[in-house]
């Protein structure tokens, strides 16, 4: 079969990169060699909010991977406490070797050692990657020694000198402490071939800023962007709904300082807005929650202000949003015109409540959703030091590179929350600039505009339509990060009635449950009916009143286990990790971890069970995933290169 006109063009061009047969035969055995080998291992982590320290040890540890490594290849030559201490090396070799080094008599020997086993973990834990592969994770300096010992094989006589002296040089040289700590990093590395963050990095816990940061480091990773994320994409494009909200909920959970200390935002004007306005006012409604005793009763009261008038600045800006985006009806989210300011009552769905607080020193009953003067001062403030921290762009514009609404990736689909459904099982649809849309288009539409919101000119209609949009993301009843009908935010600071505060999930989360709803999604997603799954976070769990993680027969998997320390009393957990390998799908419940410093000093690693939930009758190879199909058709372009080249279309160079 000859060529057409168009392909042949393209294989002109591709004969450049592989100018005789001999090049292109040896490029498509390296491929198929490369599409036998196992399919890497996949991460999968949800919800972190904050809480680093859980986070980075389950990165290190690869959810138990690396210590059942060390049980399968050392199980019969070390004792449970060497296979500890090692492992302890490989999660965090800086500090174990800095205490090592300390009180270590024959740190030689140690040396000797523990170099010795991590070649041997190393050599373990590369098997099923090609040469060249592994090559592209070893640091520069160590990167020729490293490759040499992986593949020399101490236990033929000769080498065994070669090998030795390499190990002599090391510690002779006085390099056996970088050597130790890259090839761990190397060891972290090879344990997962693709990290997938589920969302909600930020918010509640403290340090959003060292989870991005250690994600920024790693090797491979994507994110499906979480309700909270969002919130901090738009307030770092400077809407202010997003930047009031962000704020109001660091208040919350009394992580104002790291806002200042790590993003360096001022948050003075808004200390002293506060601390004038609300002078006498106990805002006994905005006491933050504070686990840390250190915080005085004078720090609490004046974070207790600042989240008063940041919240009420909230609630007046969104009713701005809410009017100018009639789109969006959210109008029965507008509160304010319904408070009875005489009384101190609100009226919501029929039925009249008393308000907790009527302290409304700056709503003017007439107009209630306009700032003060003052507000305004403050949060237009607050939207150019949002603008100009440097470290929150960076971080925020990380996310929009590696980050989406969602991800199907080997035949999975990833999403922080849901697919926004109708109670018939249809998709709920939108109507967005003029037209309808729904389900996987629905997604697709909203993330574009909300790209807009970030990346378009300052002033454009189109930037303030996507800011509003990542806004709506936040807290709309079509968003698939948010999933509900309502956030009762109002309602649950000023309204004592629980009922108020009901939050009604989008019946995706019951219809999830059924299998046939399931094929449903994986088809609007192009996905294969049988084989795939949903992975979703954003919901806690429940797993200490039975809830399970695996649901409609293992075709829908929900971690959202409890990393944030202020759920972990719903899930009785510390967080579920996700491992799909070459065998099987694995789901790990973690338990509480205390901290970084327990983990290094006492060696006390996280406890994890590991459920298996899926196994996969033969085991899976490149060739099944993504990046395998990607190879297959080049396979197949170069074996066309190769016909062109023996029917003389295209000259050998
Ligand atoms: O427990 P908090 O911090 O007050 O937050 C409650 C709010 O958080 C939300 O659950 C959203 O956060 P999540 O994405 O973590 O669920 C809202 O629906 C709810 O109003
Ligand atoms: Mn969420």
């Amino acid at each position: 079969m000859r060529p057409l006109e168009n392909e042949l063009k393209y294989l002109k061009l591709l004969s450049k990169q592989y100018p005789s047969i001999s090049k292109a035969s040896t490029e498509i055995i390296n491929l198929e060699a490369i599409l036998n080998l196992p399919k890497g291992t996949e991460h999968f982590i949800t919800d972190i909010h904050g809480e680093y320290e859980p986070f980075v040890h389950v990165l290190k540890n690869g959810s138990g991977v690396i210590k059942r490594k060390i049980e399968e290849l050392f199980s019969n030559t070390m004792r449970e406490n060497e296979k500890k201490a090692l492992a302890t090396l490989v999660y965090y070799p800086e500090q174990k070797l800095d205490l090592i080094i300390k009180k270590e008599e024959n740190l030689e020997d140690f040396y000797r050692i523990n170099i010795y086993r991590l070649v041997e973990l190393c050599k373990y834990a590369s098997s099923k990657y090609t040469r060249s592969k592994v090559r592209k994770l070893l640091p520069e300096d160590f990167k020729y020694i490293i490759e040499e010992l992986l593949h020399e094989s101490i236990d033929i006589k000769h080498k065994q000198c070669y090998y030795q002296s390499i190990v002599d040089t090391i510690i002779e040289t006085d390099r056996a402490k970088e050597f130790i700590i890259a090839i761990s990093k190397v060891i972290q590395k090879l344990v997962v071939d693709r990290l997938h963050i589920l969302g909600d990095i930020y918010d509640r816990g403290p340090r959003p800023d060292v989870v991005i940061d250690t994600l920024m480091d790693y090797h491979s990773v994507d994110i499906q962007w979480g309700n909270h994320d969002i919130l901090w994409m738009g307030a770092a494009s400077g809407e202010k709904t997003c930047i009031a909200n962000a704020l109001r909920i660091s208040a919350r959970y009394a992580n104002l300082d790291i806002i200042e200390d790590i993003y360096g935002i001022n948050l003075l004007p808004l200390a002293t807005f506060a601390m004038e306005t609300y002078k006498d006012d106990p805002c006994h409604c905005f006491i933050p929650k504070i686990s840390d005793q250190n915080v005085s009763t004078k720090e609490k009261s004046l974070i207790a202000k600042m989240h008063k008038a940041i919240s009420i600045i909230q609630f007046k800006l969104e009713g701005e949003v809410i009017n100018r985006r009639p789109e969006f009806e959210m109008q029965h989210r507008l509160l304010l015109n319904n408070i009875n300011y005489e009384e101190n009552t609100i009226k919501l769905k029929g039925k009249v409540y008393k308000l907790k607080d009527s302290n409304f020193p700056t709503i003017n009953k007439n107009n209630p959703y306009e700032l003060s003067k003052e507000e305004n001062e403050v949060i237009e403030k607050l939207v150019s030091s949002f603008k100009n921290s440097e470290k929150l762009q960076k971080h925020i514009s990380f996310l929009f590179s590696k980050g989406s609404i969602y991800l199907t990736a080997n035949s999975n689909l990833l999403i922080h929350g849901c697919v926004p459904l109708n109670e018939d099982k249809s998709f709920m649809s939108m109507k967005i600039q003029g037209k309808e849309y729904k389900g996987k288009a629905l997604m697709d539409k909203m993330e574009a505009i909300s790209r807009e919101g970030y990346f378009f000119k300052e002033n454009t209609t189109q930037k303030q339509y996507g800011m509003d949009m990542m806004w709506y993301l936040w807290t709309g009843k079509c968003s698939s990060l948010f999933g509900k009908d309502d956030m009762t935010t109002f309602e649950r600071y000023f309204i004592a009635e629980k009922e108020s505060h009901k939050e009604n999930k989008n019946p995706y989360f019951k219809l999830r449950e059924d299998e046939k709803m399931c094929e449903k999604i994986f088809e609007e997603f192009n996905l294969d009916l049988t084989d795939s799954h949903i992975i979703n976070g954003h919901v806690p769990v429940e797993s200490k009143n039975g809830e399970s993680p695996i649901k409609a027969n293992g075709k829908i998997l929900v971690i959202d286990g409890g990393f944030s320390r202020a759920y972990q009393n719903k899930t009785g957990l510390a967080g579920y990790t996700l491992i799909y390998n070459s065998h099987s799908l694995q789901l790990v419940s973690h338990q509480p971890f205390t901290s970084a410093e327990d983990a290094i000093k006492k060696e006390s690693d996280i406890l994890s069970t590991t459920e298996v939930v899926e196994h996969k009758a033969k085991r899976k190879t490149v060739r099944d995933t993504d990046a395998g199909k990607i190879l297959e058709q080049e396979v197949k372009d170069l074996k066309l290169l190769l016909l062109a080249y023996r029917k003389g279309l295209i000259k050998e160079k």
